[in-house]
């Protein structure tokens, strides 16, 4: 079937063929097994799977923590299988945003320091940082709160935090693995939609592995694993 608008669009994160085992005694576990993705710009696509689905295994393979052991990943249409483990790292750094259920934001730092450290590690000068972070922070309702430290905010408010130093290298693709999952609904619901106007704002590919329906309902698409195929739903 055609469908002439999407085919003229170009994805930021192409996931092609992908496939993933692991050894399980004399035979082999298939996790992923031909599993094909594409987002676009902007979007948000949920992940809704069983445990043990895969849903992790995806989104290390997609953010270049883990190689495939056969297709491939493209950002932007480049694919990334031919690249050396440097420049991997390289690309995971700067195109790629992690976050994760549980903040791990450094406990002694402040949370504009936080949001400092991965542009430092990039080689930016502190000025230049420190104007980002603070950037973000304020684009994240967290401008007043910028010189506390993990442990003097709430749960939402640190999620916000981790939200924008995944986000303080202007990377192209965001994952997260339940960003939301240690919030309460309401809470949730708040930090959600400011990782939704963000994405949408700057351009990023979101994909979000949840379990939560009505996050899922929320986002511009809903995927599963099926037999280590992506099936949309
Ligand atoms: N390094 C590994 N070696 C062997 N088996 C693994 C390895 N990593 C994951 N698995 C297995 O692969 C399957 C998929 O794991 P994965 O963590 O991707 O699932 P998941 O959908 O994220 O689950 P959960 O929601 O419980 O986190 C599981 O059965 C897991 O035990």
């Amino acid at each position: 079937m055609s469908r002439p608008t999407a085919t003229k669009r170009v994805p930021v994160l192409r996931l092609a063929g992908i496939e993933r085992h692991y050894k399980e005694g004399a035979g082999r576990l298939n996790i992923l097994s031909g599993a094909n993705l594409s987002v676009y710009p902007g979007e948000l696509v949920a992940l809704v799977a069983p445990s043990g689905a895969g849903k992790s295994t995806l989104l290390h393979v997609a953010g270049l923590l883990e190689k495939p052991d056969a297709g491939d990943v493209f950002i932007d249409e480049k694919p990334l299988g031919e690249l050396n483990d440097a420049n991997r790292t390289i690309i995971r750094r700067l195109q790629i945003g992690f976050v994760y259920q549980f903040h791990h934001l450094l406990p002694e730092f402040s949370a504009l320091e936080n949001v400092m450290m991965p542009q430092l590690i990039r080689g930016l000068s502190k000025a230049e940082a420190a104007k980002r972070a603070a950037e973000l922070l304020s684009y994240m309702r967290l401008g007043e709160r910028k010189d506390h430290r993990p442990s003097e905010l709430s749960g939402g408010e640190q999620q916000r935090v981790a939200i924008a130093r995944a986000v303080a290298n202007a990377p192209r693709i965001l994952l997260a693995d339940e960003p939301t999952g240690n919030l309460d609904p309401t809470t949730a619901h708040y930090v959600f939609d400011a990782l939704a106007a963000l994405v949408r704002a700057s351009g990023l590919a979101a994909l979000i592995v949840t379990h939560n329906m009505d996050l899922a309902e929320r986002m511009d698409r809903r995927i599963t694993l099926n037999a280590g195929k992506i099936v949309e739903f």
